[in-house]
């Protein structure tokens, strides 16, 4: 495998900088952002130069470093009051993944409790936050993975794996969420086949997941999103497994768009649908999907994705970038505190405290 691009990572001390790998590019070229202040991490999010529930959540959290830093000559109140408008800003960077205002909001915490301490201090402990958030969502891939490898040990070798989007490394702080799941098959000798869905419109499946797949040596076919449930009809299909962006209270998830419409599919041929995602992803706020805020995108994305017109000019577009799949949908969650099956506010609970704090 070749050495991994790391998606993001913190450069220098507390005058430092966040250097993201430019998703927007690849697979063709991989190419650094550096990340000097608080608006170019809003950019980054917003065009989805880094991307993934997690991985937003993390670069929001360094982008309240950066954002910290025109503050260190002040007072301490003045620095928590940058602290405070620098999460609302990052904040409004996109709605629909909960990892975001998750991040910000233990950010938030770290200022507002801070006290007989300069801004420096502050700002020191606000980088050392950032990189707790970072090191804790690698661990929490690392933990998705062994969960859901376990819950799968009965797995066919050589079985067929469906999925949508991009839950790799590229999308978290660690190796991923769905893709931990199968990098940790692939560890294990089973052998996964892996379809992958374009994903349409801005393709994260072709441009990301095969990406991260062919790095590691593992079979993945590329198919349009339009052939997700010819392929389960001819039986090559096993189990999907998906990541998510938000999960109510009742286990309904958000996810990229497509996904609700693959948990149809696979319901109908009575395949497994599975969703990883650690505990930072569900938001105990809302009772169920319905309250979950989906991003609305430009209508360019989809008739001038990658440069080449596919419509009449003047077409009329409707680009929601998610929908939510209802629980009664998901065969389990797959968290780094284990699986919930079947999952239900009950089973949920127990599992995942507010906060997503364990
Ligand atoms: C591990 S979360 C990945 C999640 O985020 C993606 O959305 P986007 O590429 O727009 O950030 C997609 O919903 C993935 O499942």
């Amino acid at each position: 495998m070749t050495q991994p691009i790391p998606t993001l990572h913190w450069q220098g001390d507390i005058e430092g900088t966040l250097v993201l790998l430019d998703q927007k590019l690849l697979p063709t070229k991989t190419e650094l952002v550096v990340c000097t202040n608080v608006d170019e991490v809003w950019i980054a999010i917003q065009e989805l130069s880094v991307r993934g529930a997690p991985a937003i959540g993390i670069a929001a959290a360094y982008g309240v470093c950066l954002g910290a830093q025109v503050a260190l000559d002040t007072e301490l109140q003045p620095m928590q009051s940058r602290i405070r408008q620098v999460c609302d800003y990052l904040a409004e960077s996109r709605p629909t993944a909960v990892n975001l205002t998750w991040a910000l909001a233990r950010m938030r915490t770290v200022a507002e409790q801070a006290s007989d301490c300069n801004p420096r201090e502050l700002a020191e402990a606000l980088l050392a936050e950032a990189r707790a958030i970072h090191a804790e969502d690698a661990q929490m891939c690392a933990d998705i993975g062994r969960h859901g490898a376990d819950l799968l040990a009965e797995l066919p070798v050589g079985a067929g794996i469906l999925t949508h989007c991009n839950a790799g490394a590229l999308a978290t702080g660690g190796q991923g969420t769905a893709l931990s799941v199968i990098f940790e098959l692939a560890n294990r000798d089973k052998h996964p086949r892996v379809w992958v869905d374009e994903t349409r419109p801005l393709l994260q499946g072709a441009r990301l997941t095969t990406w991260e797949l062919m790095q590691r040596d593992i079979e993945c076919t590329l198919i349009c999103d339009s052939a997700a449930a010819h392929v389960m009809a001819a039986g090559q299909v096993q189990l999907v497994i998906t990541g998510a962006d938000r999960i109510a209270a009742n286990g309904d998830a958000a996810n990229k768009i497509g996904t609700y419409g693959v948990a149809v599919h696979a319901r109908s041929h009575g395949i497994p649908f599975y969703i990883a995602a650690p505990t930072s992803t569900f938001d105990l706020s809302i009772a169920n999907g319905s309250q979950i805020p989906i991003e609305q995108r430009s209508g360019q994305e989809v008739v001038q994705g990658f440069g080449t017109a596919t419509a009449p000019t003047g077409v009329a577009v409707y680009n929601p970038a998610f929908d939510m799949t209802p629980a009664e949908l998901i065969s389990g969650i797959i968290t780094e505190l284990g699986v919930i099956l079947s999952p239900t506010q009950e089973r949920i609970a127990p599992i995942v405290h507010p906060g997503g704090k364990k």
